[in-house]
């Protein structure tokens, strides 16, 4: 078992370069699906073990995904496909759910697995049915599989998200692209990402507007090629160094953060304390050693992120005054919650808000629970006196690339090692 294992008291100081981000590369690789002719070139695709997985559910729809250097993957689905996506690949990764809406749309039919719940919360996709559903494609539950045909080719429709859920808008905007007719979508989620899968569908093709807003209009056309993209960055591990930068009131240039993709973000650290210098290629960071804490309520773009909310109540931990963290997205995120507490954290929950307030970190044997919680602990491990150790390093490597080594370069004390029980230090 892989094992963190940090020792906090170290200023962070340099330069660290933030890599693709996960959550535009898995649907945009979905998106390739959709290509009938030619082949995608996707430069900057982070090596992740969640975009290992997708090359997976992608190879098992007879798709070719070739890694033609560290960053560069080409991907050629202009081949036959095979329409099922199963339970082995999808199971592992929420996001295989985003193969069902290209599969519908080019093939005019899907079987994938049930993607299921996962640790942060229960995760439903109503709002992905309903969408595909008002597009005309008939879908059931059979065996653990969703199962979805259509007779002929999907309609262009007008659909309203009772949410602006993120995945339901990728989904049914893949879906509209080939479809016959116009699609008004409207409630729908507006994450950089969005914006992002929107640049590459029209990069194949395909006639999209409104990416970003409220209301996305898909003029459906015939059918869709191949195309080139560069992967954005990931605002949310440029995010966790700008904090881990705060919670060690170290000074270090995060470069490739976007600010305009992280206002919430960096609006509440100001407030903070800390002090943020937007560049053009990236953002530099230093902290005072005395910070304010802040009330955060976690919304969808452009509101406060949920999947910065572990790391910034890591921070929150060492602010002077008292915080407060709302967690309004997932039903179940506070999982790091318990084991913050084994750090000496001070932390109340009622129902969705956490109180957090300072008191002296120390280093313990923790558990990360899901992807954001184990770089959170790593963070508060930055930050506490004596050794941290940070197991189920599996959820840190779905959405971080060499976590632990990009923090080593800026001055941390950390390692990543087997399981060594030797390790006396640790408590
Ligand atoms: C791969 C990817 O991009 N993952 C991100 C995506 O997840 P994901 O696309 O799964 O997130 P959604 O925006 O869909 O989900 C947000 C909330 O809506 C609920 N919901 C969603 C769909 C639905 O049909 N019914 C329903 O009730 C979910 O259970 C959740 O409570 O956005 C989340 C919210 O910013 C992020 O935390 C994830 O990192
Ligand atoms: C919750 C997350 O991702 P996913 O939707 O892929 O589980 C995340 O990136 O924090």
């Amino acid at each position: 078992m892989d094992t963190i294992l940090v020792r906090g008291g170290r200023r962070l100081t340099g330069t660290v370069k933030v890599d693709g981000a996960k959550n535009a590369v898995l649907p945009i690789l979905t998106a390739s699906i959709l290509g009938s002719t030619g082949v995608s070139t996707f430069h900057n695709v982070p090596a992740l073990s969640d975009v290992a997985t997708i090359s997976h559910v992608l190879a098992g729809l007879n798709i070719d995904v070739t890694a033609q250097s560290n960053n560069t993957y080409v991907v050629d689905a202009a081949g036959e496909l095979n329409h099922i996506a199963a339970y082995e690949y999808v199971s592992k990764m929420r996001a295989s759910i985003l193969v069902m809406g290209p599969l519908l749309a080019r093939l005019g039919k899907a079987k994938v697995a049930m993607p299921g719940g996962c640790a942060i919360g229960s995760r439903p996709i109503e709002q992905h049915l309903k969408g595909l559903t008002a597009l005309g494609a008939n879908i059931v539950q059979d065996n653990g599989y969703l199962v979805g045909t259509v007779d002929g080719r999907l309609k262009g429709a007008n659909i309203y998200l009772d949410f602006p859920s993120v995945g339901a808008t990728q989904n049914i905007l893949m879906a509209a692209v080939l479809a016959d007719g116009t699609t008004v979508m409207d409630n729908v989620a507006k994450e950089p990402e969005i914006v992002a899968l929107a640049d590459y569908l029209n990069a194949m093709g395909a006639d999209v507007t409104g990416a970003g807003t409220d209301r996305i209009t898909v003029n459906g056309v015939a059918a869709l090629h191949g195309a080139e993209h560069t992967i954005i960055a990931d605002r949310i591990e440029a995010g966790t160094f700008i904090i881990a930068a705060a919670i060690t009131r170290g000074d270090v240039f995060v470069e490739g953060a976007r600010a305009d993709h992280m206002s919430s973000l960096l609006s509440k650290l100001e407030e903070m304390g800390v002090q943020l210098t937007v560049q053009d290629n990236g953002i530099r960071v230093s902290a005072p050693e005395a910070l304010t804490g802040v009330e955060v309520k976690t919304m969808p773009h452009p509101g406060f992120p949920t999947d910065m909310q572990a790391q910034m109540m890591a921070l929150m931990l060492t602010a002077d005054t008292a915080s407060h963290m709302t967690e309004t997205v997932f039903e179940n995120r506070f999982m790091h919650v318990d084991e913050f507490i084994k750090m000496n954290g001070s932390i109340k929950v009622n129902n969705r808000t956490a109180l957090v307030q300072k008191q002296n970190l120390h280093g313990a044997a923790v558990k990360s629970t899901d992807l954001r919680a184990s770089a959170s602990l790593v963070l508060a491990g930055l930050a506490a006196e004596g050794y941290t150790r940070v197991t189920e390093l599996s959820h840190l490597d779905r959405g971080y690339v060499n976590f632990h080594g990009k923090l080593k370069a800026l001055g941390a004390d950390i390692e990543r090692t087997g399981d060594r029980k030797e390790r006396a230090e640790v408590r």
